[in-house]
């Protein structure tokens, strides 16, 4: 009978989870020996266990389509069954597998190992991404430097990348369909349990209400740049030139704010000058990272957080800088490996890749194949969340890294003006890389004009042209780290819309926020040793993925979908700002099209 059916079912798929739990643990370690220590050895043996991992998936799959779990009574169960329906990249033919699994190693290692040579002394070849590429654009302010390197990198790590990615999105394509997907863009797409194009109209519902917040911003910075670098290189009404921004993809113009802030009289809030001068070191950003997790009743790092992370860039290998952070599914191993350095972005980044590993510790009594976040987007935002607030001045206050003088109007306005060159700037720029890869994987953008699709949508999203024209030699999107690297990057989308959604709601159960309260502002909220909000933070991580993320979201906020309106309501007073200060000077909002040859 049924009752006798689904008994039997509970004990097969958890046994299946079980033995899939060790298998994930197994190839983790193969992975990140891999990561860690870039050679072929380590490649090839981390490519062998994926392979040895598929035949045991695939045979495992064939197992659980003989149950008839669709008729179970019990959600969870169902639940768990429908997960372990969807084989994944291993229903490829092994030999396709293999290819798949090199191709993506071979563009990620390709990223991670580029290097190119100095403007000023072009016999220096050895310039890496993570430090001195990073470093030289964040600091140079002369724009031939920043086209020099904006140009040589975009080659060796963009156009180098053309033809595996070529074939990548072709066997990608061809598992998708081998898993009932139309495309990998729906395969993506179904990791946020929408229904059909549902999720792609969330996106752009989130980008209508966002827009006029960005185009007043943007407006805004290409006047200060034209002020500073002269109408012949930053037009009045057309796009911002990319390589002025700070960032070697425009993702964030943070460094860029020490000269383009609305009150340069107000003394800059200059995190990486005070953390230099406190002798901080990489341990100690972990450890006060850590600490603030611990302040809020969350987790504390365990013991093998500590042994086995890799936190400075090792000087005897090459290894992938990009920072991650890594679960090995056994309740007690967990790691970041990322390339610190001691400035306001790698703290930012420190408490994001902190917050994978709280997520985690604390679903880390789920079922594996619940150990994941509620969707790719929540996992991402968990960090950034808690960065909302040790990013605001009261707590900068409190850790020393800012002193004196409280809000004023003027500062808070460079506060969130600093703020918005993170948060509000970034979402064109991830709208568009995703936008990109979804026209590639359901073949409207084809070989021929990869690279002029992905200019359009760099114009007309972020308002941005390239610094020299384009052709289809070359392929600027495999120069981001997750077009290389085979990242789904729609998360971050997500992640900095509803990190508001949760930082507000943090910030009432922590007392920190009470609309209309001038003396609660969002703003300056910091959660910090609030043991309400850090329960109710946790109520929700602990879920993982056993229930669809609107359950999840609701736990923690009452809200059941994603909306800009906690960060509208964040950057309001900033909105205000920047329309009176632009209708002042007159400037043109939006941006005419580019005068530069990219398609
Ligand atoms: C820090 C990580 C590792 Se999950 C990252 O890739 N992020 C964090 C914010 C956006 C995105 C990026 O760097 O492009
Ligand atoms: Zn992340």
């Amino acid at each position: 009978d049924l009752e006798a059916l689904e008994l039997e079912g509970r004990e097969y798929i958890f046994q299946l989870d079980k033995s899939a739990g060790a298998r994930k643990n197994k190839v983790g370690i193969f992975e990140w020996d891999y990561y860690s220590n870039i050679t072929k050895e380590n490649e090839e043996k981390w490519i062998q266990a994926r392979i040895e991992q598929s035949q045991q998936e695939k045979r495992a799959w064939e197992e659980t389509k003989m149950y008839r779990w669709q008729d179970f009574q019990d959600f969870t169960l169902r639940r768990m069954f429908k997960k372990y329906s969807k084989l994944g990249v291993s229903a490829l033919p092994d030999e396709k597998y293999k290819q798949l699994m090199k191709l993506i190693a071979d563009m990620e290692s390709n990223y991670a190992t580029a290097k190119i040579c100095e403007y000023k002394d072009r016999s220096k070849c050895n310039l890496s991404l993570e430090p001195e590429i990073t470093d030289l654009f964040a600091k140079s302010q002369d724009p031939e430097e920043l086209k020099h390197l904006w140009v040589e990198w975009h080659k060796e790590a963009g156009a180098k990348a053309r033809n595996n990615f070529t074939e990548y999105v072709g066997l990608y394509n061809e598992a998708a369909k081998l898993n009932d997907y139309k495309d990998v863009a729906d395969w993506w797409q179904s990791e946020y349990e929408a229904d059909a194009d549902n999720f792609e109209q969330q996106l752009a519902k989130i980008w209508e209400d966002v827009k006029p917040l960005y185009q007043q911003l943007h407006a805004y910075v290409r006047k200060r740049l034209r002020d500073k670098y002269g109408d012949h290189i930053v037009s009045a009404r057309g796009p911002i030139p990319a390589h002025l921004l700070g960032n070697m993809w425009a993702q964030s113009w943070n460094n860029i704010q020490s000269f383009t802030r609305p009150y340069p009289d107000k003394k800059e809030i200059d995190i990486t000058q005070s953390m230099k001068s406190q002798n901080y070191t990489a341990l100690k950003m972990f450890q006060m990272s850590d600490e603030f997790f611990r302040s809020l009743n969350l987790s504390a790092m365990p013991p093998k957080f500590w042994k086995n992370s890799i936190i400075e860039k090792p000087t005897d290998r090459e290894i992938v800088c990009h920072a991650s952070a890594w679960d090995f599914y056994d309740g007690e191993d967990f790691r970041i490996k990322q390339c610190t350095t001691i400035d306001y972005e790698y703290f930012q980044t420190t408490h994001h890749e902190m917050g994978h590993i709280q997520y985690y510790l604390q679903y880390r009594n789920q079922p594996f194949v619940f150990r994941d976040g509620a969707n790719p987007g929540f996992h991402e935002a968990v960090g950034d969340t808690i960065a909302l607030s040790v990013s605001s001045p009261k707590h900068l206050r409190r850790v020393g890294l800012t002193t004196g003088d409280a809000e004023d109007e003027q500062t808070e306005i460079n506060q969130l003006y600093k703020m918005g060159l993170d948060k509000i700037v970034f979402l064109p720029f991830a709208y568009a890389i995703d936008q990109f890869r979804y026209g590639v994987f359901r073949g409207s953008t084809t070989p021929e004009d990869y690279n002029c699709h992905y200019w359009k949508l760099r114009e007309s999203l972020q308002g941005l042209e390239p610094p020299v024209n384009r052709t289809e030699e070359d392929f600027d999107a495999a120069a981001k780290y997750h077009v290389s690297a085979n990242v789904e990057y729609a998360r971050y989308y997500v992640s900095f819309i509803i990190q508001f959604q949760f930082h507000r709601a943090l910030c009432q159960l922590a007392g920190e926020y009470v609309p209309e309260d001038l003396n609660k502002k969002l703003v300056d909220c910091d959660i910090y040793q609030s043991i309400a909000a850090g329960n109710a933070f946790a109520n929700m991580l602990k879920m993982g993925s056993s229930k669809p993320w609107p359950d999840a979201m609701e736990v923690l906020t009452g809200q059941r979908s994603m909306k800009a309106d906690g960060l509208l309501e964040y950057f309001r007073p900033l909105y205000e700002w920047l329309q009176a200060e632009n209708q002042r000077t007159g400037e043109y909002i939006g941006w005419e099209p580019s005068k530069m040859q990219y398609c």
